[in-house]
């Protein structure tokens, strides 16, 4: 494998939180997005991340930030197509900036199990978590049509092309996604 490139997702509108930045707001001192950076930096070779708003704060990580290519808000694909053209290795790992216990192997897991695949996502105990994903950088060409016909559903579009979920067992509290201000509050 190439240089593999970790990507925080973190361009959303963050309705449910506000319309808070949500990698900016703070748990425990620090913003959200940090707690992923700490977790994911050690498990890829270097850490984009996509955001829309406050990039210099963003940049202030050191890492390079990079925007979504579209307009609107079309969701978390927009995010993954604009850093997938972004790259500068085969593969990225996504991850979303509200996951702060990501677990530590994640992407080793993911590595391990992708097979032949282009793509590959993380399934925990209860549900599927497709922004947690490994993706090859050839399904930006796909994504950008699956998106200009009005898709939008991350998880149907990594299966229909060749992707697969990947199973972890983890604790369920490891893909917990921060998404309201009771949500912070219950985890600091
Ligand atoms: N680049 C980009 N990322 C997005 C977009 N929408 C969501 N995301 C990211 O995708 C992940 C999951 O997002 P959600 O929690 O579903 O959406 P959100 O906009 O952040 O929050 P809500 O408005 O409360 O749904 C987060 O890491 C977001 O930062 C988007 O339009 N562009």
């Amino acid at each position: 494998m190439t240089i593999l490139t970790g990507v925080i997702l973190a361009g959303g509108q963050g309705r449910r939180m506000g319309g808070q930045d949500k990698g900016l707001v703070h748990l425990n001192g620090r913003p959200l997005y940090q707690h992923v950076l700490e977790r994911l930096r050690p498990q890829v070779d270097i850490v984009m991340i996509n955001a829309n708003r406050n990039i210099d704060r963003y940049q202030l990580s050191g890492c390079r930030v990079v925007q979504d290519v579209f307009d609107d808000y079309p969701g978390p694909l927009a995010g993954i197509y604009s850093a997938l053209i972004a790259i500068d290795g085969e593969w990225a790992a996504f991850c979303s900036c509200d996951t702060p216990a990501v677990p530590l192997n994640v992407v080793e897991k993911l590595v391990e199990q992708r097979g032949d695949a282009p793509a590959v996502w993380v399934r925990s105990q209860s549900r599927d978590h497709p922004t947690l994903a490994l993706i090859h950088r050839d399904m930006a060409a796909p994504l950008y049509a699956y998106l200009q016909a009005g898709e939008r559903r991350l998880m149907h579009f990594l299966r229909d092309h060749g992707g697969h979920a990947v199973l972890l067992t983890d604790d369920e509290s490891a893909f917990r996604n921060i998404n309201t201000p009771d949500d912070l509050n219950e985890r600091g």
